[in-house]
């Protein structure tokens, strides 16, 4: 029996993974590819699963945490639900604070090894950033280090968002990442636009080989003194939205957070109509959506203030009613 391809889309919060993850997707559709894909969100909340609606119908969610040890069987029964699907593609999401490591190691429980390979970790890089991670992230050493391990341990990095960013920045982000992976492939994107039939090519060619490998580093044991469900500081906060608002309203409410706020993503109703709200550290795009669920906003970020910030929240629709 052959195994299937999985494709594990790594990068930090932010950085492109859905965007490419689309990409791929409708990619699929169009090689006759039946994809499968399983997604890792860090709160209770799916935003992205509600983002791909209608691109995948085999989607299993692995919500409030990232895959890592804890969750190995949850990855490895998710995963065989997919496979019951007989796919010929998986593409696992990750958070954007997992360690591509630890999917891996999932993939090798003894219910998978036969049944799947690890054909490609995509590392997605937001160019506008990831200079800066070392002193943002200066008080949570492991989200350094994690977010470190996203880039050494890819074979294909996708340096994204270089709408936003200028040449001289561009190299020394080059730099950086060749400094950090010397074998991996960079490739430049915006909006994640890449060759995806390139990526693809393992699958057309039918070279299915039989390998579940994954670059580790001397010292990969996993540290097991971190609370379970919280890799890092990284805390996720959902906020129902109650009453349409306004994106000025919304923005406003998010600037006073700033400095602990790394995400933020969600529906919300404004006057004409439901939006998707995305905010990637300091940015917001607002997309008109048909999402019909209940709205709310999910923030993502260091150390959080979550009752205060739950407080203000309620100040602020008991404003609006007012
Ligand atoms: N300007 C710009 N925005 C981009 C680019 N690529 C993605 N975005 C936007 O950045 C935001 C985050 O993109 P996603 O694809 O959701 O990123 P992600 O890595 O899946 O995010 P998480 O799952 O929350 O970690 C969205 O608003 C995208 O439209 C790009 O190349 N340039």
């Amino acid at each position: 029996m052959s195994r299937v391809p999985v494709f594990v889309l790594s990068g930090f919060l932010g950085s492109g993974k859905t965007t490419l993850l689309e990409r791929l997707l409708t990619e699929s559709v169009n090689q006759g590819l039946r994809a499968t894909v399983l997604m890792n969100e860090i709160g209770k909340t799916d935003t992205d699963g509600n983002i791909l609606e209608g691109k995948s119908e085999m989607i299993e969610k692995l919500l409030d945490g990232c895959i890592c040890c804890n969750k190995k069987s949850e990855v490895a029964q998710s995963m065989e639900k997919l496979l019951n699907l007989d796919p010929d593609v998986i593409f696992i999401e990750l958070t954007g604070v997992a360690n591509p490591e630890e999917v891996a190691d999932s993939l090798t429980e003894p219910q998978l090894i036969n049944q799947v390979y690890l054909e490609k970790v995509i590392t997605l890089i937001d160019s506008e950033h990831i200079l800066s991670y070392n002193s943002i992230f200066e008080s949570d050493r492991e989200l350094v280090r994690t977010t470190r391990r996203q880039i050494e341990v890819a074979d294909t990095l996708i340096v994204n968002k270089m709408d936003l960013v200028s040449e001289a920045k561009r190299q020394k982000i080059d730099k950086l990442l060749k400094k950090q992976n010397s074998t991996s492939s960079i490739t430049y994107s915006t909006y994640s636009d890449v060759d995806v039939t390139s990526l693809f090519q393992p699958i057309n060619t039918k070279t299915k080989k039989v390998r579940v490998r994954i670059k580790h580093s001397n010292h990969r044991e996993h540290h097991h003194e971190h609370p379970p469900k919280s890799f890092t500081k990284i805390k996720s906060i959902r906020l129902p939205v109650p009453t349409a608002t306004s994106s000025h309203r919304v923005e406003k409410f998010l600037k006073k957070w700033k400095t602990d706020l790394l995400r933020a993503k969600g529906y919300v109703e404004l006057e004409d109509g439901t939006y998707l709200m995305q905010h990637v550290m300091k940015r917001v795009s607002w997309t008109k959506s048909t999402y019909h669920g209940d709205h709310y906003l999910v923030l993502i970020g260091l150390s959080l203030d979550e009752s205060k910030i739950k407080e203000d929240w309620n100040a602020f629709f008991s404003e609006i009613r007012a």
